[in-house]
């Protein structure tokens, strides 16, 4: 069983128009609402791999009810802390040449108490599971140093944690051990304070960061696929070209199939294959966290991994 934690669950709002225009009134051609928050995008993922998950985190309000509801009807398991805090929207705007817009909104506040429960609730749920996927911004009011506690309780009870998340949030969530963390680049030169360029550049960051107590530092490349660091290797697992539909939520994906990689005991090459595999099915389907397991077959069969 993997724990997918969302500490900001939203409603993510996929508007498709023609072309966005600045300061006109546009009408929106479709509109697709769907479970999100980085880690609730992990959890449908599990799912589409055929894997266990429980996911938990925070719901609120009327959307926090509604997005309880969503998740029973695609029967994701979940185990939520509920509180007064509605939980918030974000959109994606789709322009029929493929650009895509996102304003995600950052959340009410959370009252000290709300987080004390979760806190509760979490150390009870993670002994149930073998793996925890932390992923994602957190709301207002949640203390900077939250991830590294989690981590710090779900490592003491010998589980794997993997984190996604950026910023301070990373900066200070690394300091608890993560099994596994999973910056793109601009997330490594945010943590170091650097500029980068170039995949050596990419290496060598994720080598520092490797050092600082991470067994595997996966480095997300978009349609180059991804880099995995670890003490003894470095490997580039890459997709073969396609035609992407919408990109939002691959990175999740990833962190999902990273997830399942461990829970199943798959070796790292396996796990880099099977993770670029299911991040570009993911790119080929309109809906976020999701994917056709044809699309990710066929694109498993052609990832290029080789050992650097
Ligand atoms: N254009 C693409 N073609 C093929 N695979 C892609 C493409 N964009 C993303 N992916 C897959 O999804 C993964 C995560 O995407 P990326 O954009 O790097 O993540 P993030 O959104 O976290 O920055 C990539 O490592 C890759 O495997
Ligand atoms: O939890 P965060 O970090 O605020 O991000 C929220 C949003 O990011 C998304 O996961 C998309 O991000 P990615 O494209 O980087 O995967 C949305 O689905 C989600 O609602």
């Amino acid at each position: 069983m993997i724990i997918t934690v969302t500490m900001n669950t939203a409603v993510d709002k996929a508007y498709v128009i023609e072309e966005l225009k600045k300061g006109q009134v546009m009408r929106v051609k479709k509109c697709t609402n769907t479970p999100g928050g980085k880690g609730l995008n992990v959890a449908r993922v599990i799912k589409c791999c055929g894997e266990e998950s429980l996911a938990t985190g925070f719901l609120g309000g009327h959307t926090g009810a509604c997005i309880k509801d969503m998740l029973d009807a695609q029967q994701v398991q979940n185990d939520f802390s509920y509180t007064s805090s509605e939980t918030r929207a974000c959109i994606n705007i789709l322009e029929s040449d493929g650009t895509s817009t996102e304003l995600l909104e950052p959340g009410e506040p959370l009252g000290q108490e709300d987080v004390a429960g979760f806190i509760s609730k979490f150390g009870k749920i993670i002994e149930r599971c073998n793996v925890v996927t932390i992923s994602g911004s957190v709301p207002e009011g949640v203390e900077i140093d939250i991830y590294e506690k989690l981590i710090g309780m779900a490592k003491a009870r010998n589980k794997k944690v993997i984190l996604d998340t950026s910023g301070m949030l990373l900066k200070e969530g690394i300091k608890a051990g993560p099994t596994m963390i999973k910056p793109n680049r601009d997330e490594i030169e945010a943590l170091l304070g650097i500029r980068i360029n170039g995949r050596d550049e990419v290496i060598e960051g994720a080598k520092k960061i490797q050092k600082m107590g991470i067994d595997l530092v996966a480095v997300s490349l978009g349609g180059d696929g991804a880099l995995v660091v670890t003490k003894d290797a470095v490997f580039h697992g890459k997709p073969p070209k396609i035609t992407t539909i919408n990109t939002v939520g691959s990175g999740d994906s990833m962190v999902a199939a990273f997830a399942v990689g461990f829970e199943r005991g798959y070796d790292i090459t396996e796990m880099l294959r099977y993770a670029v595999a299911v991040s570009a099915a993911n790119t080929l389907t309109m809906t976020t966290g999701n994917f056709q397991m044809e699309d990710m077959e066929r694109i498993y069969r052609e990832v290029a991994v080789e050992r650097l």
